[in-house]
């Protein structure tokens, strides 16, 4: 009973932290970089474990949306927690990708804004 009361104290002091920032990738990386840190998980990062690990998330993510027929946007219908879930797993997929970017020494950040670029020239909008 202490140790619940202890993970809920933990759970309402993140949100508090985490309503406050409009986060960059950057600031997630460093994040992600202490959090490995501190539990000496550095050496289980490896390219090939973080991509793994966020296949198995997109699996997770792709449940929520499995047998449900047509999904339209804003996803109506679905419940409070069922779209924390989905909250909870997009930011999965997106923590091992920008981990996975950084232990491949790729800035995602710098290559998204490059590949939007890319994308405009392969891809012409029609001229009005
Ligand atoms: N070696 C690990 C294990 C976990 N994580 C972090 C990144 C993910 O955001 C989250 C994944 O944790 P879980 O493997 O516990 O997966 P879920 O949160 O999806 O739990 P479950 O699979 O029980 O639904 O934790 C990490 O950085 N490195």
């Amino acid at each position: 009973m202490e140790g619940e009361k202890k993970v809920v104290a933990m759970e309402e002091e993140v949100k508090e932290e985490v309503v406050a920032v409009d986060v960059s990738l950057k600031q997630l990386s460093k994040k992600l970089d202490d959090f490995a840190k501190e539990r000496n998980w550095e050496q289980y990062h490896n390219p090939r474990n973080l991509l793994l690990a966020m296949i198995g998330e997109v699996g997770e993510l792709s449940e929520l949306f499995m047998w449900k027929g047509e999904v339209p946007k804003g996803l109506p219908g679905w419940g409070e927690a069922e779209k924390e879930h989905l909250g909870e797993e997009l930011s999965d997929v997106l923590l091992y990708l920008i981990r996975l970017s950084d232990m491949c020494g790729v800035d995602l950040g710098d290559a998204a804004t490059r590949k939007i670029v890319k994308n405009a020239v392969k891809y012409p909008a029609p001229s009005k």
